[in-house]
């Protein structure tokens, strides 16, 4: 008989995470811009995505997921990302760091560690590691920290100490934003001594706390396109710091295994 299409094997489904995040609204361009008619983005989480692609793999079944880099999984699958010649993913971007507007007024400090904040795709894949292995997403950010003291120097300069002082950061439960969230906590508060709430939400919320100064920082901001939406909705009010992280990537991801190479051979 006739080999299934990759269409076939994978029953027209793309494994997605939380409906939020904008690369769930790249992907649904995608299904658009590549005319893949009768396709599905189903929602879930990141959990819920990269489990289902671990359970793929370890039964070699085919599957295609919503993907970005940094991400443990390239370290610990043989993954490839498909081609996107239509660009319904962007290209090249960049996480920001956003804060909201006032921050500089109230906390001056802990915004100047905030702005000079910036860390590499190898320092985050790093504490995500470590994390997929197991350790508390906390405590692989303060050994991080502990390990990069010069790094983390620069980003602290001539700071003072806060004394206890409350301070909140929003993020959504992405592995990439659970590691550098945390790594902005365990530094505010073994350096600055600030008292640091991490509040995990979804990325309307995350994005409308910070508008609404309810939220003190984030260092999830996805741009210029994965948050092209939320930026243009809240830029007046708030603070875009510029990146923290240079050299992300998102895309619709499949395991090596896979005989498919560019979302233009979906359609076939
Ligand atoms: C999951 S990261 C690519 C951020 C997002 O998609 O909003």
């Amino acid at each position: 008989g006739n080999a299934k299409s990759v269409a076939e094997q994978v029953n027209r489904q793309l494994i997605g995470i939380d409906p939020g995040a904008g690369i769930m609204k790249s992907a649904n361009k995608a299904i658009a811009d590549y005319d893949l008619k009768d396709w599905k983005l189903v929602e879930g989480s990141g959990a819920a995505m990269t489990a289902a692609l671990d359970k793929a793999i370890r039964e070699k079944k085919p599957i295609i997921v919503t993907g970005w880099t940094p991400h443990w999984m390239f370290a610990k699958y043989d993954l490839k990302y498909l081609e996107d010649p239509k660009q319904s993913f962007g290209g090249e971007e960049q996480i920001h760091t956003v804060v909201r507007k006032g921050l500089k007024a109230d906390h001056p400090d802990a915004y100047a560690v905030l702005d000079r904040f910036e860390w590499s795709t190898d320092d985050m894949a790093a504490v995500m590691g470590a994390i997929q292995e197991g350790k508390k997403p906390e405590q692989a950010a303060q050994e991080w920290v502990g390990a990069h003291a010069s790094q983390v120097d620069q980003w602290v300069g001539d700071a003072g100490k806060a004394d206890g002082k409350a301070l909140k950061l929003g993020y959504v439960a992405w592995d990439s934003e659970i590691a550098s969230t945390n790594v902005v906590k365990a530094v505010l508060e073994s350096r600055l001594g600030y008292k640091v709430t991490a509040l995990q939400v979804e990325a309307g919320p995350m994005w409308a706390g910070i508008a609404g100064g309810d939220t003190d920082a984030m260092v999830a901001a996805w741009l210029p396109t994965t948050h092209e939406e939320y930026f243009n909705k809240y830029k007046d009010k708030v603070e875009d710091l510029g990146p923290n992280l240079k050299g992300t990537k998102t895309g619709l991801v499949v395991p090596a295994y896979m005989d498919i190479g560019s979302i233009e051979d979906l359609n076939k």
